[in-house]
């Protein structure tokens, strides 16, 4: 792993996982998305992960024409790095989550490297009441869903950013997925420094124990040596905890209501700045300095 100088944290501020009725913190519309956006950039963040939301419903939409108000906002009032979804939501197809990232040439973008089950139904324990039918729908249609990412899928995205300027998130939910990424490596499709967004707590994808950690740690290490910029992902109320693990470790860390609604126990975080504020406390106990954007972009070698 690349000896890391400072530690760069992204900030994932709306996501495409949690619904409206979880959480009245989550951002929704295009004012809302940018000021959360615009707020962790503030408190530290700097790469900022979008998704975007049909302002009706908070359904999630890889629309371009619903990412971009907040994209212009978010760029007027900040130079943080602009890391735009081809995640989309699960339920989508790839052609449809391509959109965004085709329409606006971001300088970042995420790429899930593995198809994979990804159940979301174990949230229906937690929360009970829905304002819109699409949220329960989901959380169940979750018990028979694949989230596509063949190897065409991922080579038809690496094309496009190839030819965009677009280098990666590359989304590792488990140790096959850092196969997959070395697979691409071999074959020249993607370059050093990979920047390896290892997420845990997915049901689907690898659990969230140190162990996993470790094993994930190990294994990129093993296969791309120094060529890699990790960082840590916890979903649910494994990202604090995991995040602090991983920078102790060198790592770079990712937070906002994305990944996780919570700020502790029981208690909804207010905001993605809050979650910011917080992991930024933990990097600075640690004597671990926090990146600016312009330095992020130099570590992960952006177009900028
Ligand atoms: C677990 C995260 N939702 C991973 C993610 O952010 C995927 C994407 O947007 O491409
Ligand atoms: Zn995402």
């Amino acid at each position: 792993m690349a000896l890391r100088s400072k530690a760069i944290i992204t900030c994932a501020v709306t996501g495409a996982i949690h619904t409206p009725s979880m959480s009245p913190h989550l951002p929704v519309t295009a004012d809302e998305i940018a000021t959360a956006a615009i707020d962790a950039a503030k408190a530290g963040a700097a790469i900022l992960h979008l998704h975007a939301r049909d302002p009706s419903d908070g359904r999630p939409s890889q629309d371009p024409e619903l990412f971009r108000p907040f994209l212009s906002a978010i760029k007027a009032a900040t130079n943080a790095v602009i890391n735009i979804t081809t995640g989309g939501s699960p339920h989508m197809s790839v052609e449809e989550r391509m959109r965004p990232a085709t329409t606006f040439k971001p300088e970042l973008a995420s790429l899930n490297m593995g198809s994979m089950n990804f159940g979301l139904f174990p949230m229906l324990n937690r929360f009970k009441e829905f304002k819109h039918p699409w949220e329960r729908e989901n959380l169940e249609k979750s018990r028979d869903l694949v989230f596509k990412n063949t190897f065409q899928d991922i080579e038809n995205i690496l094309k496009l950013g190839k030819a965009n300027g677009t280098r990666f998130e590359f989304e590792c939910y488990d140790i096959s997925h850092l196969n997959n990424l070395k697979h691409f490596l071999d074959r020249g499709l993607v370059q050093a420094p990979l920047f390896v967004q290892s997420v845990f707590g997915i049901l689907g994808g690898i659990g969230s124990d140190p162990e996993d950690l470790m094993h994930m740690h190990r294994t990129a290490t093993r296969l791309f040596g120094d060529r890699f910029c990790w960082s840590i992902l916890g979903a649910g109320r494994g990202q604090i905890p995991l995040a602090t693990m991983g920078a102790a470790m060198g790592a770079n860390v990712r937070v906002g209501l994305e990944d996780s609604l919570w700020i502790g126990p029981g208690r909804l975080a207010a905001s993605s700045a809050e979650q910011v504020a917080r992991i930024r406390v933990i990097l600075e106990a640690l004597n671990i300095d926090v990146a600016t954007p312009d330095e992020a972009r130099e570590i992960l070698q952006l177009k900028g």
